[in-house]
């Protein structure tokens, strides 16, 4: 903060400060109590997927320290925490039996935030499929719609009254391009064919899972999505268009369906034959009304027409002028508002936001130094993006709530443990958790309402 800011960034009363994870990302004992076993396990066991060979085994060993982790919440100011749940360690087959033991975990974890006071939002699906799912078709199989809301209903009978803001599915953008378009991803698939009918099947289940919740549940039940503003690299106009279609590959995809307005046009150019038409029922189910929808933000992109890159026919250009996270993403503070007000309009205005992760990935040390990590570039990261959000707020977006990614530094996916986005550092050869610089900002930030910055 300086003289002539304090108090320019003071965040409305009410608005909601925590931080987030996801089970693979931080559990470990991923096939511990009768559990069973995840897309994400076979992945990784699979050599050649996982960076350095990095599995989810222990990850954060969050599954056996989850009351430390409460503790280290506490010591972030955190009102709230998002997490997922892992679906096979509460339904080993994906279906049908429960295993007591994987819920009694989320039942011990969710008592154990709300008797410090901090808001559980739950996600139930974040990447982890259940891998005897996926051995009968996974989200290629229309069948995982009724699936889905059948495992959302065990959790929203089980935490009704307790959880009362819940998101179906993290980033279908990144399940179905990550999955089953480029393969980086579990399930490794890589096809177009593929993508259009597991995207599909991942907008239907969500629609399947808040009809149930209308059902049995109790609370506000919504989604998340990633989106990734998209500027032309300049104004040529296949510059422009290239950018459309990436928009529309990337933003557009699940978000034009869940407001109603079906797939968007350009898709049908991005995909062409692998592209299909689905029944008028689907798209009624996939846009049953939410309460609520969750923003991940991380950057921009500058695409310029690229005939040879698929399947957009666009490519990224690099803006060399700002600066790069250790992921290769620009730091774009400017562009969080530009979302948020472009979500804002898209969504009708009506239908409140969360900024559900947001964060960076930079080099930290393997241990703290004299009991500190600084992490300098993160401070800044999170400092402009929240002045950004707060630009958004006061232009009219309806934000109600911003979670850290992530409260622990974690399994970056394939690529392992090489990234840290954590606000919290973990020395991986002893598990032992220092807030760094970074989260203790965030602890000030809290305390001051954003007073601080
Ligand atoms: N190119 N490029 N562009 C940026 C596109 C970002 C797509 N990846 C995400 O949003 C994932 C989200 C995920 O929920 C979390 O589980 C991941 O750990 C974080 C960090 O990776 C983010």
């Amino acid at each position: 903060m300086t003289t002539e800011t304090a108090g320019k960034y003071l965040f409305p009363e009410g608005f909601l400060w925590g931080a987030a994870t996801a089970a693979y990302q931080i559990e470990g004992s991923s096939m511990a109590d009768g559990a069973g076993a995840s897309i994400w396990d076979r992945f990784s066991h699979t050599p050649g997927n996982m960076k350095d060979g990095d599995t989810g085994d222990v990850a954060c060993d969050h599954y056996k320290r989850w009351r430390e982790d409460i503790q280290l919440m506490k010591r972030l100011n955190l009102q709230a925490y998002r997490f997922s749940v892992s679906w096979s360690r509460v339904m080993p087959e994906g279906r049908g039996a429960i295993n007591p033991k994987g819920i009694d975990f989320y039942d011990r974890l969710v008592d154990g935030l709300l008797e410090q006071g901090i808001e559980p939002l739950c996600t139930l699906y974040h990447w982890d499929l259940p891998a005897a799912l996926d051995d009968r078709g996974g989200w290629l199989n229309p069948d995982i719609a009724d699936w889905f809301a059948d495992y959302g209903q065990v959790l929203f009978e089980k935490f009704k009254g307790r959880v009362k803001t819940w998101g179906t599915i993290n980033e279908p953008w990144v399940i179905v391009d990550g999955g089953y378009l480029h393969g980086a991803l579990a399930p490794g698939h890589r096809s177009a064919f593929e993508a259009m009918i597991a995207g599909h099947n991942v907008l239907r289940a969500h629609g399947a899972a808040v009809k149930r919740f209308r059902q049995v549940g109790e609370g506000k039940i919504g989604i998340v999505l990633n989106i990734e503003p998209k500027y032309p690299a300049s104004d040529k106009p296949e510059d422009e268009a290239a950018r459309r279609r990436a928009e529309a590959q990337m933003n557009r995809w699940f978000l034009d369906p869940l407001m109603g307005r079906g797939y968007p046009e350009e898709l049908k150019d991005v995909y062409g034959e692998a592209y299909r038409e689905f029944p008028q029922e689907d798209f009624d189910l996939i846009a049953q009304p939410t309460d609520w929808m969750g923003l991940n933000w991380y950057t921009r992109a500058v695409p310029e027409n690229a005939p040879d890159a698929w399947p957009t026919r666009s490519r990224p250009v690099k803006q060399v002028q700002h600066a790069h996270t250790e992921t290769g993403w620009e730091v774009n503070p400017p562009a969080l508002t530009d979302t948020l007000v472009w979500l804002h309009e898209q969504t009708g205005g009506k239908l409140p936001l969360m900024v559900t992760e947001n964060g960076s990935a930079w080099y930290d040390p393997p241990h703290a130094i004299d009991g500190r990590i600084h992490d300098p570039m993160r401070v800044e990261y999170l400092k402009n993006h929240l002045k950004a959000l707060h630009d958004a707020i006061g232009k009219g977006v309806d934000v109600r709530g911003y979670m850290a990614w992530s409260l622990l530094d974690n399994l970056e996916w394939s690529l392992g443990y090489s990234k840290r986005f954590g606000i919290t550092h973990v020395n991986f050869q002893t598990q032992e958790r220092t807030i760094k610089d970074s989260g203790l900002l965030y602890a000030e930030v809290i305390k001051t309402h954003g007073g601080v910055l």
